[in-house]
């Protein structure tokens, strides 16, 4: 076995793979005990594919009778061979019958189908997911389109607000106000069992999508971004955390609701906030090591820019609401230019709203606006934002911190939407400011008389904040806007051609940026990163995709998107000294691929396996 990279890297703190131990277990009839090789279901760490194969093939459990079919890690349901319930304690807990992934699989979509809801086939997939994780994982994969919107964004968000109706199992770890020391919420991480995190996704509940302070009900957010590193990216499920931190919640009506599952008590901000956090960051690295990736999520603006300042440079750590956004809206933008036959410093962009997105997008396009070639200014210059208060000018007084102030332009204070696109004419118009409907038909109508082919994105989530559907902007266009939206929608056709909207959600970003981080132990993600995977994505936009309205590949393609961004921030990454796994691997491509998440059940007992004696005796037989 060769020495590998992901070996070396193991040296630090993680288990060594393959962990070969001896379990005794029961013998099938009887109480025989018999001895079975056991390995670790992780993947292994080996550049040899053989290896990988022989270690989930070979994978079999440290629990057995009843534990072993409530650990959804492992749990098969009754996919379990006649041979394996009978060693493992298990013949006769399932029905006889015996059934495979692929009718289980059927069995599962066909019964979200016939739910009354989305929210019913929210609740029933996460109790899927509770119960049998490969098998959830299977039907996400295989169903990808259809189920985005039921574990992320829309459904996600009604599920955040009915969390506390919703609730039946723990999932991540949460951690309190009350919990403000490094020792205790190390002892809390150290409660969760997996030992090997390499990412966790952190939320305080503030912002939930557009909806709000959301308190503890927002863990449904971490845990759904999670879910999807490992449908979109292939990213293991034990590498993931998800966490909320609990500090209170100001949304009165929760601290009202007695279903409420958070903290009754109004949010705690400044110092022991700012503590918390800190003490959280700290606790996390020691437990997992310093290359362990934080990603923030859904954090309310102020703390969630001032955060990402703090901690950018000192811990593996992004923002996605700023970054993740501003990259996957950026490889529209690029792949739009293709329509528009104009480069991106030629474009002029309108923002409603100025917040986290919108200034994220806003500072990512100079930066690419400068690669094309022009100065830090002239790029502000040609972009402009409406906030709460109306257009960023550079009379307002109300500027003085954060990044608004690059973009404040001597212009009158303009309050109203149509009356500053009539004025600046934008050729772009992005919408993130959480007011569903804010472009109405005379706005709509006015960027289709301003251009040939007006960019229009509404980018609010969850659908209900969106800022136009789609049909209103292809149909009042006539079938002229290049559109995309944060929330999915469905094909629209005008005058006979049906365009396909693209959704341009930072999903299509963060599982590929996680992927390449971990798995290259990456020590500080930057904007870099994020616009590389703006590239890659925009460069996976054939013509064909184009043609269909489409500003990015279709959702059914995103685990391959996820591995070009990672083997792209990989070259990144060894290139220029910023990786911190080392040896490098050789074939990039191929060793990513080989980490990469595989939903078909293990083999516990595999047909090789060396049957002793007595067993032999016994009598049963494998059917
Ligand atoms: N598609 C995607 O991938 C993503 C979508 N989003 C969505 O974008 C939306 C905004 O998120 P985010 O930027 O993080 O939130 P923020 O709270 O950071 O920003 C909201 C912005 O909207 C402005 N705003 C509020 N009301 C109005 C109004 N009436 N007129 C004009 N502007 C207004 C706010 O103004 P002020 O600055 O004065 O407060 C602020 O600038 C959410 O719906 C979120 O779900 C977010 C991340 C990713
Ligand atoms: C998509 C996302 O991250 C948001 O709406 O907050
Ligand atoms: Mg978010």
């Amino acid at each position: 076995m060769s020495t590998t990279f992901a070996g070396v890297r193991s040296l630090r703190h993680r288990t060594a793979s393959p962990l070969v131990h001896r379990i005794i277990c029961g013998a099938p009839s009887g109480n025989k005990s018999m001895t079975v090789r056991a390995f670790s279901t992780s993947p292994a760490r080996h550049d040899n594919p053989e290896d990988r194969d022989h270690h989930i093939k070979n994978a079999a459990p440290d629990v057995r009778g009843l534990d072993l079919i409530k650990r959804p890690r492992i749990n098969k349901g009754m996919a379990f061979s006649l041979r394996e319930r009978q060693l493992l304690g298990i013949h006769g807990l399932l029905p006889p019958a015996f059934m495979n992934q692929d009718q289980q699989a059927t069995r599962v979509i066909t019964n979200l189908r016939q739910q009354p809801n989305d929210l019913a086939r929210y609740v029933q997939l996460n109790a899927l997911q509770d119960r049998n994780e490969k098998l959830f994982y299977r039907v996400l994969c295989d169903h990808v389109e259809e189920l985005m919107p039921i574990v992320y964004t829309p459904t996600v968000g009604l599920a955040c607000q009915k969390f506390g109706f919703i609730y039946r199992n723990p999932k991540g770890v949460y951690i309190t106000i009350n919990d403000n020391c490094p020792e205790k919420i190390y002892d809390i991480l150290s409660n969760w069992p997996e030992s090997d995190v390499r990412a966790i996704v952190v939320t305080d509940g503030e912002r939930i999508l557009g909806l709000g302070d959301l308190g503890a009900y927002g863990m449904g957010i971490p845990v759904g971004k999670l879910s999807l590193y490992v449908a979109l990216a292939g990213i293991q499920p034990q590498w993931c955390l998800p966490v909320m931190i609990d500090v209170g919640t100001d949304n009165q009506e929760l601290l009202d609701d007695p279903f409420y599952i958070g903290l009754r008590k109004k949010r705690v901000r400044g110092a022991e906030y700012d503590k918390l956090i800190d003490n959280f960051m700290k606790a996390a690295v020691k437990r997992y090591g310093q290359d362990t990736l934080i990603q923030f999520e859904d954090f309310g603006n102020k703390n969630a820019f001032r955060l990402l300042d703090k901690y950018k440079d000192k811990y593996c750590t992004f923002n996605d609401d700023i970054q993740g956004t501003a990259s996957v809206a950026v490889a529209g933008l690029l792949a739009a230019t293709r329509i528009t036959k104009r480069p991106m410093a030629d474009e002029k962009i309108l923002f409603f709203g100025a917040g986290e997105a919108s200034l994220g997008i806003a500072l990512l396009t100079v930066m690419q606006m400068q690669k094309d070639g022009l100065s830090f200014e002239e790029a502000c210059n040609r972009i402009y934002l409406i906030d709460s208060k109306g257009l960023i000018v550079k009379s307002r007084t109300d500027l003085t911190d954060g990044h608004k102030i690059h973009f404040a332009k001597d212009l009158p204070p303009t309050k109203s939407l149509i009356e500053n696109v009539k004025s600046i004419k934008p050729s772009i118009l992005i919408g993130a400011a959480t007011i569903g409907g804010a472009f109405n038909e005379e706005v709509i109508r006015t960027m289709g008389e301003l251009n040939k082919r007006p960019i229009i994105f509404a980018l609010s989530n969850p659908t209900s904040k969106a800022e136009c559907t789609a049909e209103a902007a292809y149909s009042i266009t006539n079938g002229r806007a290049i559109f995309a939206s944060g929330s999915p929608f469905d094909p629209v056709t005008v005058n006979g051609q049906k365009f396909y909207p693209g959704q341009g959600n930072n999903s299509y970003i963060f599982p590929g940026v996680a992927l390449g981080t971990i798995l290259c132990g990456v020590r500080h993600v930057g904007d870099e990163h994020f616009l590389l995977a703006s590239r890659t994505v925009a460069d996976l936009v054939t013509e064909k995709h184009l043609s269909e309205g489409r500003l990015y590949p279709p959702l059914t393609d995103v685990r391959e998107i996820s591995v070009k961004i990672a083997v792209a921030i990989a070259e990144m990454c060894y290139k220029d000294g910023t990786a911190s796994h080392y040896p490098e691997p050789s074939n990039k491509e191929k060793f990513i691929r080989e980490q990469i998440y595989d939903t078909t059940y293990g083999q516990f007992l595999p047909d090789t396996y060396d049957w002793p004696e007595e067993d032999m005796k016994s009598g049963f037989t494998h059917k």
